[in-house]
């Protein structure tokens, strides 16, 4: 077949094989009219019609579709995590493939691309992709971004930078890389430090690598794991209260986030709950609402043997307390981890 700039027959073997792992959203969602762009359903074409969509990528590798779910990514439960984390190591453990695109509802796609982040057991290109517009809409950003994430999996350029997120042009860390405007098609940023660089058309430009570890250097092994203890996250406000702390305890929270206000900080009546807490034995993690910035390990906190997220988002930060707690409940030992990846 011809290759994407005309000029030469290329067979298809020689492209790289890239498998696209579908898991619903905006990116296969479907509105009644092309000028609806808030009012759709998410999550119902199909990862064939979404690749039939975009014939282009042909050119860039061979693509192969697997449909591991069709939901939108709000309604995402860790057993769909836990899968795909399974499906994507056992097909980068196959020789006929050399990278995965997983498409992805936008809400939870930062939550998934840190999971496999830190579970992935390959070096192979893992490249996560959503869109802000459904596939029926005027200028549907889901084709221009699935033909990037495809040359983005498809290049070497990816290769040992653990999961990539890549939408709008940009390419972000899994780590780093969150959710920060709920409507607009510019809404993926990355924390002051995980903008790695710019797809330009089909080309990669990347300037940095992240210095935590992730994939084949983390100790999180799924083969090992059957499912992922229950971690809730709460959210800190001026006049809290203890109450969700207790009912999070007694709920069977073997973890509990707390995105606190400002560098960690925590109202006096539900720190006296989660001091209790985590002498209950709940590993309790010290983090931030605020979305940019570190979370210091302050003397009082770790005296009570509360953790610090470090520069973790709330939601990241739950990601690897689950899979921080298939390990050991160990605070000083899961403060290490929060330090590592
Ligand atoms: N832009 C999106 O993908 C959002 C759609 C839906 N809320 C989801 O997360 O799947």
């Amino acid at each position: 077949m011809k290759n994407r700039l005309g000029s030469e027959q290329r067979s298809e073997r020689t492209l790289p094989r890239i498998t696209i792992v579908a898991v619903g959203g905006t990116i296969a969602g479907k509105a009644t009219h092309a000028t609806q762009t808030t009012q759709y359903d998410p999550g119902v074409v199909s990862v064939n019609s979404l690749i039939e969509a975009v014939p282009q990528i042909r050119s860039l590798a061979d693509v192969s579709g697997y449909q591991a779910a069709n939901i939108p990514s709000f309604a995402l439960t860790t057993d769909v995590l836990l899968q795909l984390g399974a499906e994507v190591n056992e097909r980068l453990a196959s020789d006929s493939c050399d990278g995965i695109v997983i498409t992805h509802g936008t809400d939870t796609l930062e939550e998934t691309a840190y999971f496999l982040h830190l579970t992935v057991k390959s070096e192979k290109p893992v490249v996560i992709v959503g869109a802000m517009r459904p596939s029926t809409a005027i200028s549907a950003d889901g084709p221009l971004n699935l033909y990037q994430a495809v040359a983005l999996a498809a290049s070497s350029e990816a290769r040992g930078h653990g999961v990539l997120m890549s939408l709008n042009g940009r390419i972000g860390s899994a780590r780093d890389t969150s959710k920060s405007q709920t409507m607009t098609a510019d809404a993926f940023r990355s924390a002051e430090a995980g903008l790695l660089g710019y797809m330009v058309d089909e080309q990669p430009v990347l300037y940095y690598k992240s210095l935590r570890a992730h994939t084949t250097a983390t100790e999180f092994d799924l083969t090992e794991v059957g499912n992922l203890p229950r971690v809730d996250i709460l959210f800190g406000h001026s006049d809290d209260s203890r109450d969700l702390v207790d009912a999070a305890v007694k709920a069977g929270a073997k973890g509990i986030v707390h995105a606190g206000t400002g560098n960690g900080g925590i109202f006096p009546l539900t720190r006296v709950g989660l001091v209790d807490a985590a002498k209950a034995g709940v590993v309790v993690v010290s983090s931030s609402r605020i979305g940019n910035g570190l979370v210091t390990a302050k003397p009082a906190d770790t005296q009570s043997g509360f953790v610090s997220s470090d520069n973790l988002t709330p939601q990241k930060a739950r990601i690897l307390l689950m899979l921080a707690l298939t390990r050991t409940n160990d605070a000083r030992a899961i403060q290490k981890m929060f330090e590592t990846y």
